[in-house]
């Protein structure tokens, strides 16, 4: 009934990779955390590291992008068992979706019960600058509406339900709790919200894409994300996401600005400090079964 393409990987491939993980390293994290764009720095706050190189683990696919290290890291962040991707995939890099969420479903095998994603982004919000720090309160998922879903073929009860709902995708008490944080260190200034748009790429968007965008009422675009979202929300884990604005999506003819992954890559650098405070500060206030304290 289903194509081959569209199967992904069974409950079992994934239960094998997740046992497989488990049995190298005592750490048992509650909380995983993506890296995006430039933001590899995160994976680095890990104290008692147990890294493993995504080449060497069964089924996991390789990293490819300049920025994007290709490791998973198990550690303890203040104290709090964590696992960490120093690089996601992509749909860019040619991976069919279920390759590029698969590391998702095997955080929830692990034990993990929350998800914390980053990403560049470019900002289409003009009130937003560079460097500023969105957090995501919903998504636009257009490769989505093009039949592009993590979650197409066959379902695996296992994992969830055929039809998730994904109105409370992002989890509102995080949300919360990153802007008292951000708050509490004085990052009221570049700590915004908003809707975060995810696309195809590699291409970055013409102007009139973007003007397209912006109309529709997204405050930031980007090429990741969403399809770890719906992965995780499907299988029941919490999620928070977050992006860095790393440059304006050009939206006037008149512009000397072109989009470009140096800059992307740049603007991590210079907000790296206080992305990784935020997110680590989180982490200690996640308490296991996803209670905020
Ligand atoms: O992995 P993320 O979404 O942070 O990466 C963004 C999108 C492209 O991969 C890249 C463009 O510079 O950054
Ligand atoms: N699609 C898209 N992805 C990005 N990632 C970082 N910046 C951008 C951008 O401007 N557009």
């Amino acid at each position: 009934m289903f194509p081959e393409a569209n199967k992904g990987y069974s409950y079992e491939d994934c239960k094998a990779t997740a046992d497989w993980l488990l049995a190298q390293t005592d750490v048992r994290p509650t909380v995983g955390i993506v890296c995006g764009s430039g933001l590899g720095g995160l994976a680095d706050m890990l104290k008692d590291q147990v890294a493993f190189n995504y080449k060497d683990i069964p089924n996991f696919p390789q990293s490819t992008v300049h920025g994007h290290a290709g490791r998973l890291v198990f550690g303890t962040l203040k104290g709090r068992p964590c696992v960490c991707m120093q690089g996601r995939f992509h749909l860019y890099e040619g991976y069919p979706i279920h390759k590029i969420t698969l590391p998702i479903r095997i955080f929830k095998l692990i034990g993990v019960e929350t998800v914390m994603l980053t990403n560049a982004a470019g900002g289409l919000n003009q009130d937003f600058k560079v460097g500023d720090i969105m957090i995501i309160k919903d998504h636009l998922n257009m490769p989505g509406f093009a039949g592009i879903n993590p979650l197409s073929g066959p379902n695996d009860e296992r994992f969830g339900v055929r039809f998730p709902c994904m109105s409370d995708a992002y989890d509102r008490e995080l949300q919360q709790m990153a802007m008292d944080v951000g708050q509490e260190l004085g990052y009221g200034d570049f700590l915004k919200e908003g809707i975060y748009c995810v696309l195809g790429g590699p291409s970055f968007e013409t102007i009139a894409e973007s003007r397209m965008l912006h109309k529709l009422g997204v405050d930031a675009v980007g090429m990741s994300t969403v399809p770890e979202a719906i992965i995780a929300r499907h299988c029941g884990m919490r999620v928070f996401a977050l992006s860095l604005i790393t440059n304006h999506a050009v939206m006037d003819y008149d512009s000397e600005e072109k989009a470009n992954h140096e800059e992307v890559l740049q603007t991590g650098k210079q907000r790296a400090e206080q992305l990784e405070r935020l997110v680590s500060t989180m982490v200690t206030k996640i308490e296991h079964n996803n209670n905020y304290v």
